[in-house]
């Protein structure tokens, strides 16, 4: 017989369909054999007089034997743990599958061969839409169905004892139960069950297969969430930087030297009872080598160097950030004496005032965690703690009362000397063609003023890169120059194609800026002038070397002005309508009027007041008058005015030259120093830039280079 066997429990649906036949059939021609095997049926789905099957466990321990079976990859799992999670889930998924009633008797069967045979002993109706019925035989013992109302059941009984005249005392008792299955004692539970399950399953997955092979997936690090991020730099293997390595910024090593005589030598402080600075905070513009400083720092006094970036701290879940600040100084105990960096500490230093958007209490309760750690440690700890940020301006006060941040070391951009400087150690790794002269340096010092240490390493790799992808064996300075080039004014684009009308609207706009910066007086060495598009939408470009300057007169002001709206003037003169291009011009010079207007005193109508105040401060107050308004608005419309009137007076005197220069322009699309005094002879004027004089001009041939600030990329 297949009737009986593991596969009616396993597969109720599918038991169900072959043994339905089988029932029918007896039930129709022998209600009696039928009746004889109800519970067969229950097994699968009634839970009473259910034997066990053995044939079953056979079975499956059998295929579980079977090696060929390939879904049995699937249970080579070796730790029970590991089924927790989709055990729970199958045990579940199959429980509410086989909950299904599976009942196959009828109350019609019941009534018939049962109930009006007599042969029932007691009812029991569970939950009220199932029934069992104690019978007086012992084959079975028992039978079950399902009912669909109880009132229907209970008047059906009734009327059969009533027919049959059964007296009221001898009647079937029927009783009334509440059984609930285990299962709904769990079902709350299992959300929950099925999350914790779920978390720990793939988190034990990620553990398993983590990077590198080695365990500690990205899901392990959640465990990890308020521990510190900072990297440990070991002093004997990985800091190699020394002061040796930090070019130019003399003022700012020679302050921080006392920190490293302090972790070397610290007994020579602590007998004279000083107490030496926690801190120091290292402030100044991206890539002046803050970071490079403070490793050197730990370099040269040979202790480990712990460094981690503000952000770092910040994570949306409250308290992480504390608990992060809590595990760095942990570390650095550990390490101690050590040098703590903290990058980018504006990220969690800024001001605790509270901001347009009011203040934000994680941050807050990093900064204070941050406070807390620094006020606790003793002199006798050794450890450093340096900050850099761009930013200092913004930072917390409390930050940098003494006992905390007490030292500020500022790091400027680098002058000529410091650009030299910085050039000769980038310069070192490099293969070139001549070994590297002070000369050498110079010039390229003097063709990149504002660059940072980071533009000039970069640009120092840029040109190695050129100098390989053109197949030569040496570095040359005119790769170089082509890199500085390609770092200021982006990559050339020579397949940005402009039509023949366009293009002849670039060269005269450039020349224009050109013609300016060759007659006026203050305006900055011309370089090189090109309707060559490059970068991002510039077209054309007249560049300009700016010296080291620190002040900046009321006249060069002027000047620049009138420089930068030479392109538009030029087209104004030359066409009959004017286009787009001058768009970048018209924000530089806006820029300029605004802060001789506003900020520098440079009108008399309004007289030596600053008027700028901090964008939110504007919006909420009015900080003057209507009138106060207006003048300034008329006071910055007529420097403007005037710039484009003097401009356009310079310009229309000029009209040859600048034809001239646009002519060529067309035909060699870049023109150099060179061509502009071949075209308009010397300038008038001497140029007052004393690097391009000392470093560029004795040999002022076609050495072209852009700079990287004003009078760059004119559009
Ligand atoms: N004075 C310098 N001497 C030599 N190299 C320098 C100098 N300044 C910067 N550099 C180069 O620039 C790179 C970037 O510098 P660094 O990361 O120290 O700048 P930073 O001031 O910390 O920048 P940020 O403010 O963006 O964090 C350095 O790795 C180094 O190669
Ligand atoms: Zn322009």
């Amino acid at each position: 017989m297949f009737v009986k066997g593991s596969m009616a429990r396993l597969r109720p649906g599918l038991a169900r369909m072959r043994l339905q036949p089988l029932a029918a059939g007896r039930v129709g021609q022998n209600r009696c054999f039928s009746v004889a095997r109800p519970s067969l049926f229950q097994y699968s789905g009634r839970r009473f007089n259910e034997e066990p099957d053995k044939n079953k466990n056979k079975k499956d321990k059998k295929d579980e034997q079977d090696p060929n079976r390939p879904p049995q990859d699937l249970f080579k799992r070796t730790k029970w743990t590991d089924w927790i999670f989709p055990g729970l889930v199958i045990t579940l998924l199959l429980n509410s599958y086989s909950g299904e009633e599976n009942n196959q008797m009828t109350f019609q069967d019941f009534k018939v061969n049962f109930l009006e045979k007599g042969l029932v002993k007691k009812i029991n109706v569970i939950n009220g839409t199932f029934v069992e019925a104690e019978l007086v035989t012992q084959h079975p013992k028992s039978i079950a169905f399902s009912i669909g109302s109880v009132e229907f059941f209970e008047r059906e009984i009734d009327q059969v004892q009533d027919r049959l005249g059964i007296p009221n005392n001898e009647r079937i008792p029927v009783s009334y139960l509440r059984r609930s299955s285990i299962f709904s004692y769990i079902m709350p539970f299992v959300p929950t069950l099925i999350l914790i399950g779920g978390t720990y399953y793939l988190a034990r997955q990620f553990q398993k297969r983590g990077p590198n092979g080695k365990g500690g997936g990205p899901l392990n690090n959640i465990m990890g969430f308020g521990k510190s991020k900072a990297k440990l730099f070991n002093k004997e293997t990985d800091i190699t930087v020394k002061f040796k390595d930090v070019a130019g910024c003399d003022e700012a090593k020679e302050e921080i030297m006392e920190f490293v005589t302090f972790l070397k030598e610290p007994q020579k402080y602590e007998k004279l009872g000083a107490k030496i600075p926690k801190g120091a905070i290292l402030s100044g513009p991206p890539g002046t080598g803050k970071t490079l400083l403070a490793k050197a720092t730990a370099g040269e006094a040979g202790v480990p160097f712990l460094s981690v970036s503000g952000s770092e701290f910040v994570e949306m879940y409250v308290g992480v950030g504390a608990s992060r600040v809590r595990d760095l100084f942990a570390t650095a105990r550990k390490n101690a004496p050590c040098i703590i960096f903290v990058d980018e500490i504006d990220a969690i230093g800024k001001s605790r005032e509270a901001g347009p958007m009011g203040s934000n209490d994680e941050k807050e309760a990093t900064l204070n965690q941050l406070l807390v750690e620094m006020d606790g440690f003793e002199d006798t700890d050794h450890i450093v703690v340096l900050a850099g940020t761009n930013r200092a301006d913004i930072l917390d006060k409390a930050l940098t009362r003494p006992g905390r941040f007490d030292r500020h070391i500022s790091i400027d951009r680098p002058d000529i000397e410091g650009r030299k400087a910085i050039y000769k150690v980038h310069l070192r790794p490099l293969k070139l063609a001549e070994p590297v002269t002070d000369e050498f340096a110079g010039r390229l010092a003097a063709l990149t003023p504002g660059f940072s240490g980071a533009d000039i390493s970069n640009c120092c790799n840029e040109a190695a890169l050129i100098a390989a992808r053109e197949d030569c064996d040496v570095v040359e300075l005119v790769h170089f120059e082509k890199a500085i080039e390609r770092v200021i004014a982006g990559l050339e684009r020579k397949s940005r194609v402009l039509s023949p009308e366009e293009k002849k609207t670039v060269a005269y706009h450039e020349a224009g800026h050109a013609i300016c910066g060759w007659y006026l007086q203050h305006a900055d060495p011309l370089l090189k002038v090109s309707i060559i598009p490059r970068g991002q939408g510039a077209l054309g470009y007249a560049q300009y070397l700016p010296g080291d300057e620190y002040l900046i007169s009321q006249e060069q002001f002027e000047h620049r002005m009138i420089m930068a709206l030479g392109g538009r003037v030029s087209e104004e003169i030359n066409f009959d309508d004017v286009t787009t291009g001058a768009a970048d011009d018209f924000k530089k010079v806006t820029q300029m009027a605004n802060a001789m207007i506003l900020r520098l005193g440079m009108s008399k109508k309004l007289g030596t007041i600053t008027f700028e105040t901090s964008n939110q401060q504007a919006q909420v107050h009015k900080l003057f008058s209507e009138e106060t308004f207006e003048l300034i608005d008329n006071e910055v419309k007529r420097v403007i005015n005037e710039a484009h009137g003097k401009c356009k007076k310079l310009l229309t005197e000029k009209i040859d030259e600048v034809e001239k220069v646009a002519q060529e322009l067309l035909t060699k699309e870049v023109l150099t120093r060179d061509d502009m005094i071949r075209l308009l002879g010397p300038r008038p004027f001497e140029e007052k830039n004393d690097a391009f004089k000392k470093y560029l001009l004795p040999k002022d041939s076609s050495q072209d280079t852009p700079h990287p600030d004003q009078g760059a990329q004119m559009a």
